[in-house]
């Protein structure tokens, strides 16, 4: 049985996933936590979700807080503090603004539930990734972040779409940063089990064009309807009953790379890994070469990113 806390609560995904992670029969209880003046709407927010858990038959305990004691006892917390970008904005341009938020919460997290497993969601989720490492103190295994399972779920959808199949039915990932630089691994997508550079019709396959339709669809839901929201939710909740329910599944996520990886490290980054609810895993692959030239350019990038703001955060905190 597990504590789950929502970080980022009142926003429009942390309260998409309190209620879509609630229905995981682990779940025993479903903290709600936000920022102090807040209370009025997290008691509301729980009655809501306590009314539809009656009408659904769900069982989890609904609380809600402000002050860091309440993170106490929280087997995994999901941190969706942040700001969310505009559509003529790019995640990256967000760095400084989240890494602020995201430091003071992983202090928080670090100080009243180290044991936890903590699930970044906040974009540029690479960097924000290795800012809730850094300041938590936690161990490298119990902090990762969203990464590229979103964009690998959206590329699932797209080949779906193209092959005419259920998606249960194709498999692909997608590693590197969530972000332009994302690299889709083709070596690694099979449809019914076939890889695809063995199915007759993969000549029409327009590759480059399903990847630039992943990369872009944040910022075209964005644009249409103010936010992605259900698309991320259930990638998050899926992530979260993983663990909840030890299912121990290899999925691309934000992790902390030891060299596993091209033998780059230091860097929190998308890269398949197992995960388990003993915490999360990164695996040794071998990519194919154009693979590894793509992921080295994401790397460098979010190295560049990640150093700059940890140089800021680490001047703001000696002032
Ligand atoms: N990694 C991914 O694939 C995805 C990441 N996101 C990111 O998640 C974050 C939240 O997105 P939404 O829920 O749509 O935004 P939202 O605006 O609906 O909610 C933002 C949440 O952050 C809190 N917050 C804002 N400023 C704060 C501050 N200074 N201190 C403490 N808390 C603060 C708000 O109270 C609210 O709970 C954004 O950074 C967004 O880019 C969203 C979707 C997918
Ligand atoms: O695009 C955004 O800003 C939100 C996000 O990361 C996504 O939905 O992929």
């Amino acid at each position: 049985m597990a504590k789950v806390t929502i970080v980022g609560a009142t926003g429009q995904v942390g309260s998409y996933v309190a209620h879509a992670v609630s229905q995981f029969p682990h779940v025993q209880e479903m903290c709600l936590y936000g920022r102090p003046g807040n209370e009025t709407y997290l008691d509301g927010l729980a009655h809501d979700m306590m009314d539809s858990f009656a009408a659904r038959g769900t069982n989890t305990r609904v609380t809600f807080g402000t002050t860091p004691k309440d993170l106490r006892g929280s087997d995994i917390i999901v941190l969706t503090s942040g700001i969310p970008r505009k559509a003529t904005q790019t995640r990256l341009d967000l760095a400084l603004e989240n890494a602020r938020i995201v430091k003071g919460y992983a202090e928080q997290i670090g100080r009243m539930a180290p044991e936890a497993i903590l699930l970044v969601v906040t974009n540029p989720v690479d960097i924000m990734t290795t800012v809730a490492l850094k300041y938590s103190g936690m161990m490298p295994h119990r902090v990762f972040g969203l990464g590229t399972h979103l964009d690998s779920m959206r590329l699932k959808a797209c080949l779906a779409e193209f092959f005419n199949v259920h998606v249960s039915e194709v498999h692909t990932r997608i590693i590197g940063e969530h972000g332009d630089t994302m690299v889709p691994m083709w070596s690694a997508t099979t449809v019914g089990g076939i890889q695809i550079d063995n199915l007759l019709g993969v000549a029409r396959l327009p590759r480059e064009e399903m990847i630039q339709r992943v990369k872009s669809s944040g910022s075209y839901i964005i644009q249409a309807k103010g936010a992605t929201v259900y698309g991320p939710g259930d990638a998050i909740a899926t992530l979260t009953r993983t663990i909840v329910e030890d299912e121990n599944r290899m999925l691309t996520v934000s992790t902390q790379i030891r060299r596993e990886v091209c033998g780059h490290e230091g860097i929190c980054v998308s890269v398949p890994a197992r995960i388990t609810r003993g915490g999360v895993f990164p695996i040794a692959v071998k990519f194919s070469d154009e693979e590894e030239q793509m992921f080295a350019k994401s790397v460098q990038l979010i190295r560049e990113t990640t150093d700059k703001v940890c140089a800021v955060l680490d001047a703001e905190s000696r002032l």
